[in-house]
């Protein structure tokens, strides 16, 4: 896929259907989605393997399988960007994959739609091989149902996370559940450590990897730090803990070992940060990864005149956004070091956020946040603890 296809004009499109009987594990969840394991049912000796659900050529769709009519005339799977372009799933036993169900969330986007964005618009502006590689399934309501049911159990026995509590899984049809249709998830390729083999998964955002455009020329600070240090001051003002030291962009892509290096301490965290060959293991194997320097570019190119200039209506404005919220997942083992990105979230400015993005550069600018001319006790202001970045 090398041309970016303006959503709508989709073409035709084959989905996997998974049957309703997996087994499920709950893996993990963020604001907007639950993660999980999947396993073939337990098969009695006898029965024959379960449905078999994986790609069949176009002209031999598999009872498992149906077509989403389209407004397109091309025929495409709904695989994005695994380890040779599209991911591999082994369905004898799932291996290799976790499944992510959407939740309830009105304001996120339908797996349908996000789908369509991520292989029309993000998969062709990136290489094989440096996503997560995500493939469009089609989910059966028992499914869903059945994954509800478990964060149910997950909630009553106080396992979910507080702030993620009171909300459940889209598509699950029976009364009594929040409702709201969602008859689509992702198979997503599964970035877990097998900590018994001593490796470690990282995840972290790389933000804003060029200047706001609309910082003054004489700044001190890129917009991420910037950002960063706004927000602690105000939760310090609160009287809350914050977090102001942290992961500099712009020393991720210096093009400098030290500088870089010291980014990747912050990736780190302790105590790993102290491990002086790790850092520099991780370090080397991030700064030649391609994902850096092709975000960097295209977080650029799509956003020529600024957040404050920009039509924000425009798609190329809209996915220059969405690649500055996008997440590195970085496995690491005692012998290699995997990159991969994920969670490119559509953005749309809707909802207030278009004026947000606005009010916010003003107020970072307004406030001295990029010149380092903040007003306030603050503990950065501190001799020996000023934050300034470099481009
Ligand atoms: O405003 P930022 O740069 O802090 O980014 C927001 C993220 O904050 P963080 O990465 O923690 O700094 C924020 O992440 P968290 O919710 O803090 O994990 C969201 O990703 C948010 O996007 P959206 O409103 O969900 O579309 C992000 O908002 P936008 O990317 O839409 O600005
Ligand atoms: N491909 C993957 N491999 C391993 N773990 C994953 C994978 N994708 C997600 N996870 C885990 O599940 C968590 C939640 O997933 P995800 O980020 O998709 O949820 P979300 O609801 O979109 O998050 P957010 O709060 O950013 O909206 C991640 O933080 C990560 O720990």
């Amino acid at each position: 896929m090398s041309t970016v296809q303006a959503p709508g004009s989709y073409g035709e499109l084959q989905v996997l259907v998974l049957p309703d009987d997996l087994a499920l594990t709950y893996v993990a969840e963020g604001a907007a989605n639950v993660i999980w394991r999947i396993a073939p049912p337990q098969a009695e000796p006898s029965t024959p393997p379960p449905t078999v659900v994986e790609e069949h050529s176009a002209s031999t769709p598999p009872p498992s399988e149906i077509d989403i009519p389209t407004n397109g005339d091309s025929t495409r799977a709904a695989n994005a960007n695994g380890a040779n372009g599209r991911l591999a799933v082994d369905t004898s036993a799932y291996k290799g994959v976790l499944l992510r169900l959407r939740k309830c969330l009105p304001s996120s986007e339908s797996n349908l739609l996000a789908y369509e964005y991520l292989s029309t618009v993000i998969m062709p502006l990136f290489p094989p091989g440096v996503m997560v590689g995500q493939t469009l399934v089609r989910v059966p309501p028992g499914l869903v149902s059945r994954a509800n049911d478990i964060l149910h159990h997950r909630e009553e026995a106080g396992l979910r996370p507080a702030h993620r509590r009171n909300l459940y899984l889209a598509g699950d049809p029976r009364p009594g559940e929040q409702q709201m249709v969602e008859p689509y998830a992702f198979l997503l390729e599964d970035m877990t450590p097998d900590v018994s083999q001593g490796e470690f998964l990282l995840e972290f955002k790389a933000k804003w990897l060029t200047q706001s455009l609309n910082a003054p020329s004489d700044w001190k600070r890129c917009r991420t730090c910037a950002l960063r240090l706004q927000k602690a001051a105000k939760a310090l003002a609160k009287g809350k803990p914050a977090e102001w030291r942290g992961l500099c962009p712009f020393d991720l892509v210096s093009g400098h070992m030290d500088r870089a290096k010291n980014a990747v301490r912050h990736i780190l965290g302790h105590p790993r940060s102290s491990d002086e060959a790790l850092v520099q293991r991780v370090t080397d194997a991030l700064v030649a990864c391609p994902q850096l320097s092709i975000l960097k570019e295209l977080q650029a190119s799509l956003d020529p005149a600024g957040i404050l200039e920009a039509d924000h209506k425009s798609n190329e404005f809209l996915t220059a956004m969405t690649l500055r919220d996008c997440t590195f997942f970085v496995k690491v083992s005692p012998i290699s070091v995997q990159a991969r990105l994920g969670d490119f979230d559509v953005k749309s400015g809707e909802g207030g956020k278009s004026a947000y993005w606005v009010q916010l550069e003003r107020d970072l600018i307004d406030g001295g946040w990029y010149s380092g001319t903040e007003e306030g006790e603050l503990p950065w202001k501190e001799k020996g603890l000023e934050v300034v970045c470099r481009g």
